[in-house]
């Protein structure tokens, strides 16, 4: 593919007829949202691709892979709906299984879907399940909500707030990949991320109305925020929240910090919020990095930040 994921989003989005009137968001934020009774539904789709998200021989460096497989399938949804302030409800799962696809394998990565439904009160409803070259597993996840927070609703004099550490994730398929030393914090950070639901609904609870989640790396999507929104976005390097164990598995803060900035699969919010909230969502646990200001771009204490971070057709 020679077109940039987005690019190729946007020129197939084009394609479609357009939007019913119930249809207040589509293409183009982390979940559509569709007008229902006296809220709104929420409908969100991810997949894990051999190949693409996870590598078959790590089966033999982790005895329960499959299991971490199917809790990170849902989690991945369960974090877009999170990111829009909703409350996670039914799922449909699509696996496709390869000649080298066990019984075993699926059965444990249901047992690990199994219990991350049970975490979040999930129900799987359906699905479909094919012969492929390769192992691909597909959620597609529905939420409600009676208000949600957007991409494109951060505002000039605002503060960016997130939740947890940046950059875990990309260490842990580094140790996966036999670069670097072990680390079992890091490992966990990469093949269970745990989807912010809480965090999410709390804040727009409180009226946060701007918020997205960091799969393809922190700059990356502030940026979503940043151009979807007309804003930008100026963080600070020192209140990037980054861990211990990172900062020992890279051995340095500068190295630590480009983890954090680029690394992607964080399943970590980002909101933008008005000041007089800082105290409140302080005490659910976000952490403020920054200030959304009149412009384009995002910065790192003044500099501005490349647009990169993860595509599916550059890396
Ligand atoms: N093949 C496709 N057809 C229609 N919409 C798509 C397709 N792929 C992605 N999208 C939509 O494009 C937007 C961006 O996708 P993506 O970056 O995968 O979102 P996210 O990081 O929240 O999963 C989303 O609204 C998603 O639903
Ligand atoms: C074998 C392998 N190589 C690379 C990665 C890293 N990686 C794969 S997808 C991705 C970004 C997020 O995934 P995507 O499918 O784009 O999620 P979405 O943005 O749609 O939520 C990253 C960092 C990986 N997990 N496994
Ligand atoms: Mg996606």
């Amino acid at each position: 593919m020679k077109l940039s994921e987005f690019k190729l989003i946007e020129l197939l989005a084009k394609k479609l007829p357009t939007l019913p009137p119930e249809v207040t968001v589509g293409i183009g934020d982390d979940t559509a949202v569709i007008k229902k009774d006296e809220g709104y539904l929420l409908l969100t789709s991810d997949a894990l691709v051999e190949g693409s998200h996870f590598l078959k021989e790590w089966k033999e460096k982790l005895n329960n892979f499959y299991y971490y497989l199917g809790r990170k399938l849902l989690s991945i949804s369960l974090s877009d709906i999170a990111s829009m302030g909703g409350i996670p409800e039914y799922a449909i799962v699509n696996i496709g299984l390869s000649e080298k696809t066990e019984t075993e394998e699926m059965e444990e990565l249901y047992e690990g879907l199994a219990d991350c439904c049970r975490e979040f009160s999930v129900t799987v409803v359906g699905g479909d399940t094919v012969s492929s070259k390769t192992e691909f597993f597909d959620v597609t996840l529905t939420g409600k909500c009676k208000n949600f927070m957007l991409r494109s609703e951060a505002k000039p004099g605002e503060l960016v707030a997130v939740t947890g550490t940046f950059g875990d994730s990309r260490a842990g398929l580094e140790i996966l990949k036999g670069k670097g030393k072990e680390d079992n914090y890091l490992l966990e950070r990469f093949l269970n991320p745990i989807p912010r639901v809480k965090e999410g609904v709390e804040a727009r609870n409180l009226g946060v109305k701007c918020g997205t989640d960091v799969s393809d790396g922190l700059v990356f999507n502030l940026y979503t925020i940043a151009n979807s929104s007309n804003v930008s976005i100026h963080i600070e390097g020192e209140k990037i929240p980054i861990s211990r164990e990172l900062l020992n598995f890279v051995g340095n803060s500068e190295i630590a910090l480009n983890y954090a900035l680029f690394g992607g699969e964080d399943y970590e919010l980002i909101i933008t919020l008005p000041e007089n909230l800082q105290d409140k969502v302080e005490s659910l646990g976000f952490k403020v990095i920054g200030e959304v200001k009149e412009g384009t771009g995002v910065f790192l204490d003044g500099e501005r930040l490349p647009e990169k971070g993860y595509d599916h057709f550059k890396t």
